[in-house]
C-alpha cells in the first residue's frame, strides 16, 4: 500500500488546481424526494451515486455526512463505504464528516474505523469533536499523521447554540475555541506548505473573534442554507482566509439531480470563493 503525502499538502494542491470548495453529500429526506427519489437506501444509493458522479473529478473536497447513511443501518453504510471510495479514485479528497469524539481507547477505534488503510471507510480526513479534551484525540492526530490524513476539530460550529461551549473563558482568559486552536497550531508547526491539522470554524459568525493563525486548514460550514456567503469570509477569516475551504452542502445538492445543474452550482460557488479571496 502506498503511503500517501501528507494531507495539508494534498489539499494545498487540491485547492490550487480544482479551486477551493467543499461540497457536502447530505442526503436529507426532503432532498430525496425533491430529486424524485424514495428515502429508502436505493434513492439514498442513486442520490449519493450521481453527486459523486457529477463532482468528484472537480471539486477539491467531498464531504459525505455520515448521519445521513447511518440513518439507514448497515445498509446505509454499505452505500457510505461505496461512495468514499468512487469519490476517491475519481480524485476527490473525501472528509468524513463524522465528529467522532471520545475517550482515548474508544477514539482509537474511531481513528481505525476512519482513517486505517484498508479499513472499508478509509477517508482522507475526518471530523472530530475535541470536547472530551484534546488529549482524547491523539489516537486520531497520531494515526492521521501516519498515514498522511487530516483532521478538522470543531472550534467555533457555525450553528448558535455552540457559543455557549466553544466561548467560554477559562480561568486563564482562554476561550474554549481558542484552546483547541492553539493545540491544532502546534500540531501543525513546521508543516509546508501547509498543517494537516484543521478547524471547523463556521462562515455563520460575526467575528471569529480567536486567533486563526494555526498553518491548517479551516473548513467553513454554513455558507448556503444557512445563511453566510462567500463574501462573509474576509470579515469572519481575515488574513486567514487563503487557508478557508468553504463548505457547502444544500445549496449545491438541491440543484440536482441533474449532473450538469450540480456542477454548474458548485463552479458558481468556487467562482464566488475565488473573487473574494483573490481580491
Ligand atoms: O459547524 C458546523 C459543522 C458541521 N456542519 C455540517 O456541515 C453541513 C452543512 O450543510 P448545509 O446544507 O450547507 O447547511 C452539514 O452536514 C452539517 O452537519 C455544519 O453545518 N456546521
Amino acid at each position: 500500500m502506498t503511503t500517501l503525502a501528507p494531507f495539508g499538502a494534498r489539499l494545498r494542491a487540491a485547492m490550487d488546481t480544482r479551486g477551493r470548495l467543499c461540497v457536502g453529500i447530505d442526503p436529507h429526506a426532503s432532498l430525496l424526494t425533491a430529486w424524485g427519489l424514495n428515502d429508502d437506501v436505493q434513492g439514498l444509493e442513486t442520490f449519493s451515486r450521481t453527486v459523486v458522479e457529477a463532482l468528484a473529478d472537480r471539486v477539491a473536497v467531498l464531504k459525505p455526512q455520515a448521519a445521513f447513511f447511518e440513518r439507514f443501518g448497515s445498509k446505509g453504510i454499505a452505500v457510505l463505504e461505496r461512495s468514499v471510495a468512487e469519490a476517491r479514485e475519481a480524485g476527490a479528497l473525501v472528509l468524513m464528516d463524522a465528529k467522532r469524539g471520545d475517550i482515548g481507547s474508544t477514539m482509537a477505534a474511531y481513528a481505525e474505523t476512519f482513517l486505517a488503510p484498508g479499513s472499508p471507510l478509509f477517508s482522507d480526513a475526518l471530523t472530530v469533536s475535541p470536547y472530551l479534551g484534546f488529549g482524547s484525540l491523539r489516537p486520531a492526530l497520531d494515526l492521521a499523521r501516519e498515514q498522511g490524513c487530516g483532521i478538522f476539530a470543531l472550534a467555533l460550529t457555525s450553528n448558535p447554540e455552540g457559543h455557549e461551549v466553544q466561548r467560554a473563558v477559562g480561568a486563564d482568559g482562554e476561550s474554549v475555541a481558542q484552546a483547541v486552536l492553539r493545540r491544532l497550531a502546534a500540531e501543525n508547526a513546521g508543516a509546508e506548505p501547509l498543517g494537516s491539522f484543521g478547524a471547523v470554524v463556521g462562515a455563520t459568525l460575526a467575528e471569529a473573534g480567536v486567533d486563526l493563525a494555526i498553518n491548517g486548514p479551516l473548513l467553513a460550514p454554513g455558507v448556503g442554507a444557512q445563511g453566510a456567503t462567500a463574501k462573509d469570509l474576509p470579515r469572519v477569516f481575515g488574513a486567514s482566509v487563503r487557508n478557508v475551504v468553504p463548505s457547502v452542502s444544500r445549496d449545491v445538492l438541491k440543484h440536482g439531480p441533474s449532473v450538469q445543474a450540480l456542477r454548474a452550482a458548485a463552479q458558481a460557488f468556487v467562482d464566488d470563493v475565488s473573487t473574494v479571496t483573490n481580491a
